[in-house]
């Protein structure tokens, strides 16, 4: 259902819908400046429409050596220029602004949005990504919903306005919007067009978009030098941008035929109807003044139908940008639906996490990467999760950080489901290091403080969640201690070695004094293997001293087997299943797969 709203040219979500939240958005960005805009416009328009008017009279004045209506005639021409100008002024101004605020609310909302999502679904789901990025380049038409509406509004009096004119010189006139009604009928499809034309190239601009970063940015720089892979990823950078023109292109060319056809059938009316009134003035049924007058409003009809038709597209345009959002706020709630507001996060863990019949695919994968995972973690233990690359070990860390949801199967916190309960809740109760962490550019103090925000003010704990990741010593070495920001391109900022930023990482870890869950997935993969052997040692000693207090449980993810045997349960994880558990002695004594691997590594040290 995801995939095929993701390819769909269709609106992903109701458009009635999209429609609420998008006048909602408008007009919650800015309340005074939606009705200044729309009170601007409107006389804006009303002006305008009787622009062709005055004009007729000045005109049959003149015919009729009226000096007097000449005379007003005149005025009223000179008034509507000058007050038309300066009303598009003021209104432009004021449009302008009341833009930028929805913009900006729009993008704040989104943002909102895609960081509710408990779980990483709307990362690394195409069909979501592909509406994301969408939405993400579209937050501008998303913000034009009230001057879009004011438009409208604007167009219409004007149409009103001018069929009362053309009715004035002659009912028969009224035809002529008739020969703009294909403008406006085949606009939908013009704009189907451009949405199917951006929908097809979300892909190769993400594509594009990627290559063009390891090309310019610092993280492949040593890499695209060394292999020499500037060319070859330049050659694939042209070609995906050669697939992008070509899929606009495409689309283009059908929508400027269209358009073309549409308006050569408007202009056949257009021409039709000056012959017929130039006709009736010839045989005396119509003024000199009607003839400009159909003139005018003639001309006025192609520029309305044009706006209706660009309205139509445009509106079209935004209620798709609106309904990408509601889609992706329905990916959001979804997540959160199974929520059970009333289900507490225990203060501490009595028998411990339990996963039964726990399964995990992910999205456009065909098979299960975890294949029926049955497994207690008992309250208060270390256990670590060994197995060979790809075997699912990060995976099942993801799931026990409430990051995926099971496919099948449940895990259970001290015999609550733990979809059910609130992930926020559950997350001010886990902490984790991994091994890819963020490379967080604020300062070192920061970096390590946000792993619990509600100390990190608190320069204390900042320090003795270093102290814990084995980095107690680290600040001393820098520049401005704790201070020091962190970051090469920023002023005074300095970069670090992968070691030392995996540190940081290990004490944002450790700043949670008392989590239910520690999980560490290979957080000091960047470390020798002693420095890492120390660590987990002390880690160990530390989790028994709270065992009693808080029974948490520490799941560690290691491929090395010195430190891995520390662990009170250790997982042998084999293609998503476990092979085998048990302590390091019961391990070893079954020779199966553990044992061979301990082995293996053991004799690469002898
Ligand atoms: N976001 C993803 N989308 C699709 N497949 C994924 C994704 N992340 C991981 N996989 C696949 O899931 C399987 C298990 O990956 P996982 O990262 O859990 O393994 P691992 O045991 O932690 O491996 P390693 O020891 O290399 O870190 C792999 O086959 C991998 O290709």
């Amino acid at each position: 259902m995801a995939e095929e709203s993701g390819r769909a040219n269709a609106a992903p979500a109701s458009r009635l819908r999209a429609a609420r939240v998008m006048l909602s958005f408008a007009w919650a960005a800015d309340r005074r400046r939606a009705v200044l805009a729309f009170a601007i416009f409107t006389v804006s328009a009303l002006v305008a429409a009787l622009f062709a008017w005055w004009l007729k009279l000045l005109f049959d004045g003149i015919a009729a050596r009226d000096t007097t209506q000449a005379v007003a005639a005149g005025v009223a021409i000179a008034v509507s220029i000058a007050g038309g100008a300066a009303l598009n002024y003021t209104g432009t101004r004021v449009r302008m602004a009341l833009n930028e605020r929805a913009h900006h609310l729009i993008e704040r909302r989104l943002a909102h949005t895609v960081g509710r999502t408990p779980t990483l679904e709307i990362h690394e789901t195409p069909a979501h990504l592909t509406q994301l990025e969408i939405l993400d380049g579209e937050s501008w038409e998303f913000g034009e919903a009230i001057p879009s509406l004011i438009n409208a509004t604007n167009t219409l009096i004007r149409i009103v306005m001018t069929a009362i004119l053309l009715v004035s010189v002659h009912p028969v006139l009224l035809a002529l919007p008739a020969f703009g009604l294909p403008m406006l009928a085949l606009s939908r499809r013009t704009s189907g067009l451009f949405n199917l034309g951006l929908e097809r190239a979300a892909e190769p601009s993400r594509k594009a978009y990627d290559l063009w970063e390891l090309a310019t940015t610092g993280a492949a720089a040593k890499e695209v030098r060394l292999f020499r892979l500037g060319a070859e990823i330049l050659g694939r950078f042209h070609a995906q941008h050669r697939e992008i023109r070509t899929i606009h292109r495409r689309l283009q060319v059908q929508g400027q035929l269209i358009g073309l056809a549409a308006q050569i059938v408007f202009l056949l009316g257009y021409f039709g109807s000056i012959v017929f009134v130039v006709d009736r003035a010839v045989r005396g049924q119509a003024s000199v003044g009607d003839v400009l007058l159909t003139a005018v409003l003639a001309g006025q009809v192609l520029g309305l139908m044009g706006n209706s038709a660009e309205i139509v597209q445009w509106t079209t345009r935004t209620l798709t940008a609106a309904s990408r959002f509601v889609y992706l706020d329905d990916v959001a709630t979804r997540a959160r639906k199974v929520v059970d507001t009333d289900a507490a996060v225990p203060t501490r863990l009595a028998s411990g996490i339990v996963l039964e019949g726990v399964r995990y695919r992910y999205p456009h994968r065909t098979e299960d990467v975890l294949a029926g995972i049955d497994l207690h973690l008992p309250a208060g233990s270390t256990v670590a999760i060994v197995g060979d690359n790809g075997a699912g070990k990060t995976t099942l860390v993801k799931l026990l950080a409430g990051l995926y949801v099971p496919t099948a199967g449940r895990i259970r916190v001290d015999g609550t489901d733990l979809s059910t309960l609130d992930p926020d809740r559950w997350r001010r109760r886990v902490s984790a290091a991994f091994q890819d962490h963020a490379r967080w550019e604020f300062s070192v103090h920061e970096t390590v403080g946000i792993g619990d925000l509600d100390a990190v003010e608190d320069a204390e704990a900042v320090s003795a969640a270093l102290d814990r990741a084995g980095a107690g010593d680290l600040p001393e070495t820098l520049p401005a201690g704790l201070d020091t920001q962190l970051g090469a391109h920023w002023p005074g900022g300095i970069d670090l070695s992968g070691g030392q930023w995996q540190k940081l990482a290990i004490g944002r870890g450790m700043m949670r004094r008392s989590p239910l869950l520690l999980l560490l997935d290979e957080p000091t993969a960047a470390l020798d293997a002693e420095t890492e052997h120390h660590l987990f040692e002390r880690w160990t000693v530390a989790a028994r001293e709270v065992r009693e207090a808080t029974g948490a449980v520490t799941v560690l993810v290691s491929h090395r087997f010195s430190t891995v045997r520390m662990a009170d349960l250790i997982v042998v994880l084999d293609q998503g299943r476990i092979v085998e558990s048990g302590t390091h002695a019961q391990l070893l004594s079954r020779q199966g797969l553990y044992a061979e691997l301990f082995e293996l590594q053991a004799a690469s040290y002898r």
